[in-house]
């Protein structure tokens, strides 16, 4: 099933998960409005705006602003490889404990000792997934799955993110990247200042179970 109908609203129905997008109007106001900046899918982050480095606290690495950024500044797209499934996901993130521990004199079989899960996004609600640990390794060139967690209405929390649904003539083949329906775009959500952290709400399913880790 794969309904759309006026304004942008659509209705599917795959693999067992019934997808219900809202209408673009039905948003409010003024995320709409950035939402109606998202590029075109493939837009790279600006990576001369940001750099990553080490917070100083247990946040370990973060992206902070080389220079103001106006509300508003497009971040990029979430980077990661595309699992289509939980149990592919729960395969992968086995694999990588796994070597973790092999790697780090801490042997573990759970998956919260390690930073497998760190970069693993939800795409809609756990289907289908986009997988950054690989990026994230790269921490010479910013990405969005260089950006910690800070929670939504404090003064830390400044991006926003949007899950935009991709136009299907613009899936591509290839090694799981950019292979999704959906894509997650990040945008500063008020004026950043020089050297300031960039951070964004990951969500009250992210946390569960580790909320005494979040500072
Ligand atoms: C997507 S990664 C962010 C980048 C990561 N800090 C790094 O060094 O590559 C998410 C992980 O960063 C850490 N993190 C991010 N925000 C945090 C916060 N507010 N408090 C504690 N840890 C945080 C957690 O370990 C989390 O699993």
């Amino acid at each position: 099933l794969n309904l759309t109908f006026p304004g942008g609203a659509g209705l599917s129905y795959q693999n067992g998960v019934l997808r219900i997008k809202l209408p673009t109007g039905g948003r409010s106001k003024d995320p709409k409005a950035l939402f109606d900046k998202i590029p075109p899918i493939g837009t790279p982050p600006p990576t001369e705006l940001i750099q990553v480095k080490d917070t100083g606290t247990v946040k370990g690495y973060g992206a902070f602003a080389k220079s103001p950024l106006p509300r508003g500044t497009f971040l990029g797209f979430y980077e990661g490889d595309l699992v289509q499934s939980r149990e592919c996901l729960d395969r992968l993130i086995d694999r990588r404990v796994k070597e973790w521990s092999l790697n780090h004199d801490k042997v573990t079989t759970k998956k919260e000792s390690s930073p497998a899960m760190d970069y693993v996004m939800s795409l809609d609600g756990g289907m289908t997934f986009l997988d950054g640990y690989a990026r994230a390794m790269n921490r010479s060139v910013f990405s969005p799955v260089h950006l910690n967690h800070a929670d939504k209405g404090t003064p830390a929390c400044n991006c926003v993110r949007f899950l935009e649904q991709k136009p299907e003539n613009d899936q591509k083949d290839g090694h799981g990247k950019w292979d999704s329906s959906y894509t997650v775009a990040f945008f500063t959500s008020r004026d950043i200042e020089e050297n300031e952290e960039l951070c964004f709400d990951y969500g009250f399913n992210f946390w569960k179970g580790r909320e005494k880790e979040k500072v």
